[in-house]
């Protein structure tokens, strides 16, 4: 497992993620995604369970209808790594929000 980032890493990593942000009392990242239907929400969370697996690293998320809430932390490490950047990075892709 990678290491914590430094609050610099942190900093410059959210950076090159646009729509992502630190989450409140909590070392992790988190974004929001509206689909336009239930089916483009689900079907963008089963091309990211796949991706999530292949990396061995998995989001913590929610779905309601259209709306998928994903959070995102490296749970062994307590805190941010790259892997997680790495994740952000591919969600944003699949989504087509890069
Ligand atoms: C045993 C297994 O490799 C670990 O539990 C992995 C699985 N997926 C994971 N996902 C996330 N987000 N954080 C982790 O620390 C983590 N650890």
């Amino acid at each position: 497992m990678p290491a914590r980032l430094s609050e610099d890493e942190r900093r410059e990593a959210l950076a090159h993620l646009a729509g992502w942000a630190l989450v409140e009392g909590r070392e992790a990242i988190q974004r929001r995604f509206v689909f336009k239907d239930f089916n483009e929400a689900f079907g963008f969370m089963a091309r990211v369970a796949l991706a999530a697996e292949r990396m061995n690293h998995h989001p913590e998320w929610s779905n309601v209808y259209k709306t998928v809430d994903i959070t995102l932390a490296t749970h062994d490490a307590g805190g941010l790594t790259e892997l997680d950047v790495k994740l952000a990075h591919k969600i944003d892709q699949l989504a087509g929000r890069p």
